[in-house]
């Protein structure tokens, strides 16, 4: 305790002594009271400055000019293994910390999720849009309300495991939206902060016979259900191809990574770790796009002056209520555009940090010397709440994004996607979802009415994405 406070190279960043000394003191804040060390980060900012030190080895920073600086292309720092080995996804893209085995991935993965490649396949997520739509509508006759809070995160897991999977799991087509597959999701969340304190924990949760897991938790039960599900479709894909047998079927990240010649460099991973690799891309879908629509329409549907302005946007640009509203048309809409914006600049993708390593010779940043091998990080959290930026950052104000040149110097700060070689391989098909989920249903429906919910119900809970308590009251309309 005595070197971690006073003879070590990060003594002089300032921060309290305690977090210097263990790693418990961030465990204690990601474990207890909903998992809100991203509220306490921002607190040690507001005491202490814009560098700080938030355990033995880590650095955080809220200093919004530093953010292009760490994520960025071409940057040499890496992802903390620290952090990123606790989610348990091996090699996959999001997770590997190495740089050089993330750019082959990645490039193998790249043609899957191109701009290009989500227009070609936009009528995926328009089909996902009109089931929504459909039971809205069902909803309106019957005098009904609609869960959007699942119904939003339906479209996107509908969305990815169709798009990406070519095996849709269909949670639209379920009366409650699948809601047991979201509180699966949200079951495992916290794991993660226990294995990063205690790494063994994760050794032993990896090695539990399924029977058992089954037998512990419903949800873990069927998370493993899932995979061996994932397992099952991948090993099929790939006896159709070793076969030699002309595969029909719509290219997926399976043949994607199947395909020995898929980019240079390129091994075809196991059969377990692409199974890693299309969990993570479907955790990393769910509840990122799930809570920008959700903010999004909660805000508009909640703030009349808002709403009426959309709609007028949206009757003007469509004046055919019933047509398909195409992405290519909806995102040259500035108002809908602004939405879209305060919709990702508040549910902020990934709420707590992004840690990286700093690489020889080290660092410096507002006048603080950092040596390799520190963890360094930022937040959107902090990003988008900057006030200098973002006057009265808690308010839903699409104002803020409409006049084009303030706008421009404003998307500098908006990150809800990070930036750089590791920023989000989903982003244009998040778009997609995102333009087409509220162009559609606010095109459609101008006089949804939300169920209240109160200032607990709309707390975040930090499990990487953000997360609503598991008792608040969930997003809800009256058609
Ligand atoms: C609004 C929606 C989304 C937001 C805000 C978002 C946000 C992010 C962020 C912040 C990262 C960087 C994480 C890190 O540095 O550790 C990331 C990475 C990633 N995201 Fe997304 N995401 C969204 C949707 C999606 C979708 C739809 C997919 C499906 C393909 C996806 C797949 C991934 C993957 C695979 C990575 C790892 C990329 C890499 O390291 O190369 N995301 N996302």
């Amino acid at each position: 305790a005595i070197k971690r406070v006073f003879f070590d190279p990060l003594s002089k960043i300032p921060g309290p002594k305690v977090a210097a000394i263990t790693h418990l003191y961030k465990t204690y804040y990601n474990v207890t009271g909903g998992s809100k060390f991203y509220l306490q980060v921002e607190r040690l900012h507001q005491k202490y400055g814009p560098v700080i030190r938030i355990a033995p080895d880590e650095i955080h920073l809220s200093d919004p000019e530093n953010y292009d600086k760490i994520y960025r292309a071409g940057s040499k720092y890496s992802k903390s293994p620290t952090f990123y080995t606790a989610f348990g996804y091996g090699t996959a893209a999001f997770s590997t910390p190495s740089n050089e085995l993330h750019r082959v991935r990645r490039a193998a993965l790249n043609p899957l999720f191109s701009r290009k490649r989500v227009l070609d396949l936009e009528d995926v997520v328009q089909s996902k849009v009109s089931k929504l739509d459909q039971r809205l509508s069902k909803a309106a006759s019957n005098g009904e309300e609609v869960d959007l809070h699942h119904g939003l995160r339906a479209i996107s897991v509908d969305t990815i495991t169709d798009y990406g999977f070519g095996r849709c799991y269909n949670l639209l087509d379920r009366d409650d939206f699948g809601t047991q597959f979201f509180d699966t999701m949200r079951e495992l969340g916290p794991a993660v902060w226990f294995f990063q304190q205690w790494p063994f924990l994760q050794s032993l949760a990896l090695n539990i016979p399924p029977w058992l897991a089954k037998k512990l938790s419903k949800n873990l039960g069927s998370f493993m259900q899932l995979q061996d599900e994932c397992r099952e479709n991948i090993v099929a894909i790939k006896s159709t191809l070793d076969a030699g047998v002309k595969d029909e079927s719509r290219t997926t990240i399976f043949h994607q990574l199947l395909d020995p010649n898929a980019t240079e460099g390129h091994v075809v991973p196991s059969v377990d770790n692409m199974r890693d690799e299309s969990f993570v891309i479907l955790s990393a879908a769910t509840d990122t796009t799930g809570n920008a629509m959700t903010i999004a329409m909660y805000e508009v549907v909640a703030n009349p002056a808002v709403y009426a302005k959309l709609a007028a946007e949206l009757n003007a640009a469509f004046p055919d209520p019933s047509v398909t509203l195409s992405f290519i048309t909806l995102e040259k809409l500035p108002y809908l555009s602004a939405v879209v914006k305060e919709g990702l600049r508040l549910s902020y993708g990934v709420i707590g940090r992004l840690p990286r390593v700093v690489n020889e010779p080290g660092v410096s940043f507002n006048g603080f010397d950092i040596p390799p091998g520190t963890n360094i990080g930022m937040s959107s959290y902090m990003m988008h709440r900057d006030p200098d930026h973002f006057p009265n950052p808690d308010s839903f104000d699409p104002e803020r994004w409409i006049e084009p040149i303030a706008a421009r110097k404003l998307d500098k700060y908006l990150v809800p996607f990070s930036k750089g070689q590791r920023q989000c391989i989903g982003m244009p098909l998040a778009y997609c979802e995102i333009y087409v989920t509220l162009g559609t249903l606010f095109r459609r429906y101008q006089t949804l009415k939300a169920m209240p919910l109160s200032e607990e119900d709309l707390q975040f809970e930090d499990y990487f994405a953000p997360y609503r308590p598991v008792l608040a009251k969930k997003f809800r309309v009256k058609v």
